[in-house]
């Protein structure tokens, strides 16, 4: 069983507003994708990782991530795209071409660096279960409006049945890169993978994801993850 973990790492962290790659950006010294990165070899399951970074950052995230590579394992970075789904096609791409035996596949956003590796373990062993598609997730807290394009509101969904999703996400490898090039031919793009293959009409499961799992986005989410560690002695 070959489990590759990609990292789509590529964006600009507009939200942040750090000044930097929101994926180099430290937190208490440690940029959040070594972080995330560390996480996944942690869990013990991934000896691969695909990096998607920003093409004028390939070379120094190749100099902070590959240290964390087991000794049996390897970090592979490649140049981003433009948007989050070109970064995982093109790392997905590189990782089918380079990666002998890469089976399942995990898509792991470098933003969601303090996942707990017993996440990515329950990821992969419902994808190694047999399920084609597996996604972290949470109950829904709020109350959910659906509201139209004044922001009035048409609706009240029964929260219920919703989640909200985070990463890492597990897929087996060939039905990923089906629902990608099927994307791809159809000029649509995603922040989801997920979603992607729900187009496919495979069936995609969940596992309970953590509050840890949280996206850094904003000003806000990165106070909040100091505080986590802060919280967990710097452990986190
Ligand atoms: N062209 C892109 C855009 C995003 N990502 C990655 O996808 C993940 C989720 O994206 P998000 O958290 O929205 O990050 P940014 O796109 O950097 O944020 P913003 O929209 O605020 O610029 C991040 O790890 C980000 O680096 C990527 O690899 N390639
Ligand atoms: C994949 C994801 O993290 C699931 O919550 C999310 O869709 C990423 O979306 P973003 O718009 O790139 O933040």
């Amino acid at each position: 069983m070959g489990v590759v973990a990609l990292v789509p790492a590529a964006g600009r962290g507009e939200r942040l507003g750090y000044g930097m790659p929101k994926a180099l950006v430290p937190v208490d010294g440690v940029p959040l994708l070594v972080r995330a990165v560390r996480g996944l070899f942690d869990s013990g399951r991934v000896r691969h990782v695909v990096i998607a970074a920003r093409p004028s950052d390939v070379d120094v995230v190749n100099t902070v991530t590959a240290p964390l590579a087991p000794a049996d394992g390897a970090v592979h970075v490649v140049a981003g795209g433009a948007e989050r789904s070109d970064s995982v096609r093109l790392a997905l791409t590189y990782a089918l071409r380079e990666i002998a035996d890469t089976s399942i596949v995990l898509v792991h956003d470098a933003a969601r660096a303090f996942t707990p590796a017993a996440v990515v373990r329950a990821v992969v062993d419902a994808v190694a279960a047999g399920h084609p598609a597996v996604i972290p997730v949470l109950p829904v807290v709020d109350t959910v409006k659906q509201v139209d394009v004044d922001g009035v509101v048409v609706a009240t969904p029964d929260r219920a049945a919703l989640r909200v999703v985070q990463t890492p996400q597990g897929f087996d490898a060939a039905v990923l890169l089906r629902a990608h090039e099927a994307a791809q031919a159809a000029g649509l793009g995603a922040t989801d993978d997920a979603g992607l293959v729900e187009r496919l009409g495979v069936p995609v499961v969940t596992v309970p994801g953590h509050a840890d799992a949280m996206k850094i986005t904003t000003k806000f989410d990165l106070a909040v993850a100091e505080a986590l560690l802060v919280g967990t002695g710097g452990a986190a």
